[in-house]
Parts: C-alpha cells; structure tokens; sequence
C-alpha cells in the first residue's frame, strides 16, 4: 500500500498548525496582484507595482509578506473552504470510491522543499519511495514548470508521466513494443514544438543581460525559461525588471508570469498545466469518462490552471501546498512538502 495513511496526531494538528501561522502574519495573496504581461509597464508606478508583485510572490519569509490583511472572520472561512487534506483524507477516499485515481504532482515546493539554488532542490529518498509505491497502484505524473531532463535528474523514476516546461513537454512512460517499429512505444507530445529557437536565443539574451545584476540565474527549460530573483538584492528588483522587459518588447509572442521568487518566460499559446492534465487524462483513456478521480497537488502560481480545470470538470480534486492563505481554486492544503 502506498503511504497515504498518516498518523491521526498529525492528521488533527494540520489545521491547526495553519491557522497559528496564519495568525503570526495574515496574508492575502489575490491572483489579480500577480502582474501578467511586461507590456503594461510603462513608468515608474508600473515598475514599483512589479516590484511588489515580486515581493508577494513566495511568502516563506515573514517579514516580506504583502500588507492586504485577512480578517479573523475572513481567515476562518478559508480554512473552513479549504481544510487540511490530511484532515479529510478519508472524505478524499470516500469520493474516489470505484473510480480510477490519477495522481499529478507538481515538483518544487511540492515534491521538494524551496531553497535558494534551483539546482540543489533535491528530492528526500523517502519522498521518491512514496512516489515509486504512488506509481505502483496509480498513473502517476509529474507536471513542472521545470524541463524534463533537469526534472528527471531529480525525480528519477522512469516509470512515471513527465509533464516538462509548464506541461509543453509530455512524455509517458515507454510502453510494449510497437507491431512495425522495433522501438518501445511511448507518449509524446509537444505543442510549442516551433518555440525552440526563440527561447534558446531569449535565454541567451536574458543570461547576457542580466549578468551585471549579483544573485541572478537564468535557466533554459527547453519550451520555456526562468529568471529568478531569490538571491536578488531587493534594491536591484526594478533594475532586473527593466533587463527582462528590455529583452522581452522583441519577443510579441512570449508571455511573462511570476512563479515563487521567478519570472518565467513562455510561449503565447493556450497551453498551461490545466490543459497538460487534461491531455494526459485523455491519452489515459478518460477523456470523457466519469469514472476517474485526479488529485492534482501543486503550490504555486502555474499549479491554479489545473487546480480550475479540476474545479470546472467537477472532478477530483486539488491540493494546494501552502502555510499560508491564498486566492486558490484548490479545495484542499498542505503545509509543505513532508505533510
Ligand atoms: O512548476 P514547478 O515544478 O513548481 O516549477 C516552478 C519553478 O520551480 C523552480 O523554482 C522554484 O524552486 C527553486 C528551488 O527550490 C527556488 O529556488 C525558486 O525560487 C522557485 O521559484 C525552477 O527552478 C523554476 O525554473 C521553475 O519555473
């Protein structure tokens, strides 16, 4: 059996834990604050408001939380909207009954803890045998802003789904021999697939451009590319807004969103993790069955897309990794990756 049974202590601290730390610092971060496109900065107030957007965007440090307040009666009712999924782990089960889950994963900050260096964010032992037994009784797929390759190096398991570059790049695991062809047959598909060059050349440009600014890193995820700010010096934020927005007014057809502490630079198609869940859940063969359960765990900003598609299927259902309250179409939590 996989281990989803948790200790009852645990199960009945969760909620509680949340609203204690909900409490110290109460915070609001609506969707709408998260600014969308570099194309409406256009002075100064503008960079301030990206400025602010960028401070609100991962609040694990305390003392740079957003000053919109919840109140009492407010933060009660969310925690009432979302409980704990340990809390309700039996509810969940309950509602799967006779159905065919699919577990989604997203990576960091879900299956690995935030840390300043993206390349360190490594994966527990212990969390990659939960997933290899997960995979065992359950389609499993990992859906990441990351690349597939870099993903892979952390994960390592083969016999999941990979869902790459915010879900533009998904591969399932090598299946049988094909009839006609001596290869193992497996899921591919790439629906920004013409995208390759220009964020190669983008990536380039903005490593170029943003090399005076200490603390920056720049990586190229195939279909997609990151800038984060983690280690930025907060005085040097608009400076870095105007790097990116300086390299971005020749790119019309990339569009630019905030992840916790990143940019992340992507191909203007409708394509996001939402679209990614619901292609991999037809390639399962339950494109338009209702006997299918997804559970979609994810934390950040990208991780919404499928937490709405979810909601608007009227399937399944989302989790959202977060100490703190957020605007979320999930409709449970978790504090962090361990719980
Ligand atoms: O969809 P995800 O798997 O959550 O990928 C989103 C971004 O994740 C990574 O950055 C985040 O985690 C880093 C390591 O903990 C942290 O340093 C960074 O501040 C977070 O934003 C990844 O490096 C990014 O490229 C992804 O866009």
């Amino acid at each position: 059996m996989v281990s989803f049974v948790v200790e009852k202590s645990q199960r009945m601290s969760a909620s509680q834990n949340l609203v204690s730390e909900a409490t110290r610092s109460i915070i609001s971060l609506p969707k709408k604050k998260l600014l969308k496109n570099l194309e409406i900065i256009n002075d100064g107030e503008r960079i301030n408001a990206w400025v602010d957007s960028m401070r609100a965007s991962s609040p694990t440090h305390l003392k740079s939380l957003p000053s919109s307040i919840f109140s009492q009666q407010q933060l009660s009712s969310w925690i009432m909207q979302h409980p704990s999924a340990l809390e309700m782990f039996e509810k969940i089960t309950e509602a799967s009954g006779g159905k065919q889950i699919v577990m989604f994963l997203d990576y960091d900050g879900t299956l690995s803890p935030i840390v300043d260096d993206p390349d360190r964010a490594f994966m527990s032992s212990k969390m990659r045998r939960t997933i290899k037994k997960l995979a065992k009784c359950f389609p499993t797929a990992i859906v990441t802003g990351r690349c597939i390759d870099k993903v892979y190096n952390f994960v390592k398991l083969a016999e999941l789904y990979y869902a790459g570059s915010h879900g533009m790049d998904i591969k399932g695991p090598a299946k049988g021999f094909s009839r006609h062809k001596r290869v193992k047959q497996s899921l591919l598909y790439q629906p920004a697939g013409d995208y390759l060059p220009i964020i190669d050349e983008v990536y380039r440009q903005l490593l170029e451009k943003t090399k005076s600014t200490p603390g920056v890193k720049v990586e190229n995820h195939k279909f997609c590319t990151s800038v984060h700010f983690r280690c930025v010096d907060e005085k040097k934020w608009s400076e870095l807004v105007l790097q990116v927005r300086s390299v971005l007014k020749e790119y019309p057809t990339l569009k630019l969103t905030q992840g916790r502490k990143v940019f992340e630079i992507r191909p203007m198609i409708e394509w996001d993790k939402g679209k990614a869940l619901e292609f991999l859940l037809e390639s399962l063969g339950f494109g338009n069955s209702n006997n299918v359960f997804p559970v979609y765990i994810g934390d950040d900003r990208t991780d919404e897309d499928a937490f709405k598609m979810l909601r608007d299927r009227g399937e399944g259902c989302g989790i959202l990794v977060s100490k703190f309250p957020k605007d979320t179409d999930a409709s449970y939590c978790l504090q962090d990756p361990s719980q």
